[in-house]
């Protein structure tokens, strides 16, 4: 692999960055205020997506549990990727497509958020925990690309909607996870305002 091929990755993705900054600032605010008042109001965030995005869910879980860059009080979010036994079961008894949405359905609560992750926003599995979420009156904040796919069609006003614009997976990925912490920068920043890097 040649370092021209190589450096045109991160041209690429750059480039993307800059160009969502723009675009993306405004849904990415609201979906912390959705976030923050949701926590606020004792609720809490399931996150969903396959592959990388299963890698971006847990990343996102850890960092509210745990902490970002300030300490604070744990926060609940629950990544839905991490159960094997759940994932199997459900996976093996019922259908693949319903690995994220049987979750939703026993762990979601009126008020609590989902974010659903997909580059494509065509992901059955994930398109289905969108939909149990909105059955049982929670708020969705999805993270997509290439258009948004079928959850940009399921997307209500109440909901977030932030999707990259680009048509390539893993450049999408790059982009939800600045996006991710951005989130959880924007949910220190609401408990202790802007002190640190301003
Ligand atoms: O990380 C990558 C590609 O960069 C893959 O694992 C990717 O996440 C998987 O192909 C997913 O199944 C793609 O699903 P989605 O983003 O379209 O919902
Ligand atoms: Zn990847």
């Amino acid at each position: 692999m040649t370092n021209q091929r190589i450096q045109a990755h991160f041209q690429e993705s750059a480039d993307l960055k800059t160009r969502s900054a723009a675009l993306l600032a405004e849904p990415i605010s609201e979906a912390v205020q959705l976030m923050f008042s949701a926590l606020s109001n004792g609720n809490k965030i399931l996150a969903c997506g396959n592959g990388g995005s299963a890698a971006d869910c847990q990343h996102f879980a850890a960092e509210l549990v745990g902490r970002f860059e300030r300490e604070r009080l744990p926060l609940p979010a629950l990544a839905l990727t991490t159960d094997t036994s759940i994932l199997t079961a459900v996976g093996n008894d019922y259908a693949f497509n319903d690995i994220f949405s049987k979750q939703v359905q026993a762990f979601g609560q009126a008020g609590d958020i989902l974010l659903a992750l997909s580059t494509s926003g065509n992901s059955a599995n994930v398109v289905a925990a969108v939909e149990a979420a909105l059955e049982r009156d929670m708020r969705v904040v999805a993270l997509t690309g290439k258009g948004g796919g079928a959850i940009a069609r399921m997307l209500t006003d109440a909901d977030v909607h932030i999707c990259v614009p680009h048509d390539r997976t893993a450049r999408i990925q790059e982009v939800h996870l600045l996006t991710i912490h951005c989130l959880c920068d924007g949910i220190d920043v609401a408990l202790f305002g802007e002190d640190m890097h301003e």
